[in-house]
């Protein structure tokens, strides 16, 4: 299982693109709000018992000063991978990158582009895959499937 949490219900239309990927690839999920700002008893409580609860990697997205994801690896065992989220408020998205990717030494958070959750989910994927041979066979036809994308563009350029 794979835990997506997100600072807000106001980063959920990015986040959606994290879960769209993982349900195509039939990867179970848990998703929940939580915020180290604002519910940082919950935030605690997830970080410290997601991988007695079967769950094998932690997407979390946020944006502004977004602490969430740096704070979850800093008490979880699993890879966490933080999505910078373009919140409404925020000074570009610059506020929210550099806060999830600058991360010190000792606690690392595989930082996704600004806004990149679907590439957080195929990443989460690809990790499952390492071990789960079911998975692993559905991201290589994932990945099939972008090179027949591009083939059929590259086919209709050259033919124009
Ligand atoms: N960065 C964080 C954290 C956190 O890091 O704990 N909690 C909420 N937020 C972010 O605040 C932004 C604005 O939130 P609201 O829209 O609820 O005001 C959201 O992008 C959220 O991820």
């Amino acid at each position: 299982m794979i835990g997506i949490i997100m600072g807000s219900d106001s980063d959920l239309p990015v986040m959606q693109e994290t879960i769209d990927i993982l349900e195509s690839f039939d990867i179970q999920i848990e998703v929940d709000i939580v915020s180290a700002h604002r519910t940082p008893e919950k935030l605690f409580d997830y970080a410290k018992n997601a991988h007695l609860r079967g769950i094998k990697v932690i997407i979390a997205g946020a944006g502004g000063a977004a602490h969430l994801p740096g704070m979850v690896a800093s008490m979880s065992p699993l890879p966490v991978i933080g999505v910078p989220v373009k919140s409404s408020n925020s000074i570009d998205g610059w506020d929210s990158v550099l806060s999830i990717l600058q991360m010190p030494g000792g606690v690392p958070v595989a930082t996704v582009a600004l806004n990149g959750a679907k590439n957080a989910g195929i990443l989460a994927a690809q990790i499952i895959g390492a071990s789960d041979k079911c998975v692993l066979d559905k991201v290589i036809a994932y990945k099939e499937g972008l090179k027949i994308k591009v083939e059929q563009a590259s086919n209709k350029v050259r033919n124009s």
